[in-house]
């Protein structure tokens, strides 16, 4: 019996995205694409068109997270096919401009990749966010870029969750990706985070380049931490929080959570623990965005996902 390699032949990537300011008050990707804007030769490759990209400009120009709504939640097809009519929420209007633009989504003229930039405030270092296990030139990116970076490391956040997946700016494009770096409190340019951002952006468009070239990648396998759970904080009838992130959680983004390990503490001085049976990997461990979306981290656990070998499909 002959041996045959399963490589995947996939699409050229020739159009690719940069979106800063979907939050318009996470400092760094906000910085880079503007600095982007007025000088791409940083972020130019070959045959690869390269547009850097504000994607909420009114949020980044009064620096808070949204006008109206969280446009990284506004992409669901039923607000992408929302008759345009006035007095609209102002994140509403631009998800359907940024689909005309970038998408549409779903469709074959989409964009074939867009990074969106992201800052948190939680401890979670460069994390690389993927909404599928199955797209295999993301996979293919992120291994990529993970073996470049090290030393350094940067983890994988898998978010295709039934329930807790959400509508992201990003998905307009066929290979979405979200790079979330902190910790950065909103409104505030850390050094350290910046340029974290800016060299994995480096090294991802150093793969998009390879592949175009007709490079192929062997086949690899993906550390990856999957979504699990949201854990909101304990609260009174009334609603309102009534403890904090306990000091043994605080900044301990990706490290194993246990039966029996410290959650919260309360106001009135109690700990709170966790009770599950299996261990679990926190991340965006209270993040100051999140406190409207009543979530205080988020559980994950570790997988391991494997690609296929792949390269750009003969035309
Ligand atoms: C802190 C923050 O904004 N995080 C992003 C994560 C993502 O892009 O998936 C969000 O909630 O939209
Ligand atoms: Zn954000």
């Amino acid at each position: 019996m002959s041996s045959r390699t399963n490589i995947s032949c996939l699409q050229e990537a020739a159009r690719v995205a940069i979106f800063g300011g979907t939050h318009g008050n996470e400092m760094s990707g906000i910085t880079l694409v503007n600095m982007w804007i007025q000088n791409s030769a940083e972020i130019e490759r070959n045959r690869l068109v390269v547009k850097p990209f504000i994607s909420n400009p009114r949020a980044v120009e009064k620096c808070s997270r949204y006008i109206d709504t969280d446009l990284n939640r506004a992409f669901t097809p039923e607000t992408l096919s929302a008759p345009d009519v006035e007095g609209l929420p102002y994140e509403v209007q631009r998800a359907k401009e940024i689909n005309q633009m970038f998408g549409p989504k779903g469709s074959s003229d989409a964009y074939d990749v867009i990074f969106d930039l992201h800052n948190t405030t939680s401890n979670m270092g460069s994390t690389l966010i993927l909404e599928s296990s199955t797209d295999l030139f993301n996979l293919q990116m992120v291994h990529y870029i993970k073996k470049a970076l090290a030393p350094h490391t940067c983890s994988v956040l898998l978010n295709e969750h039934p329930q807790l997946k959400y509508s992201t700016t990003r998905s307009v494009a066929k290979h979405p990706i979200g790079l979330e770096v902190g910790p950065q409190p909103q409104g505030v340019l850390r050094s350290n985070v910046f340029e974290s951002m800016r060299t994995i952006l480096k090294h991802a468009l150093d793969f998009i380049q390879l592949f175009n070239s007709g490079v192929e990648f062997p086949p690899c396998t993906v550390d990856v931490f999957r979504v699990q759970e949201r854990m909101d904080y304990p609260r009174d009838t009334n609603g309102n929080i009534t403890a904090m992130v306990h000091p043994h959680l605080q900044d301990c983004d990706w490290e194993p959570l246990n039966h029996g390990d410290p959650m919260f503490l309360t106001f009135d001085g109690r700990t709170v623990l966790y009770e599950g049976a299996n261990t679990v990997y926190p991340t965006f461990i209270n993040e100051a965005a999140y406190y409207e979306k009543q979530q205080a981290f988020m559980t994950t656990c570790r997988e391991i996902l494997a690609a296929n070998a792949i390269r750009k499909a003969c035309k």
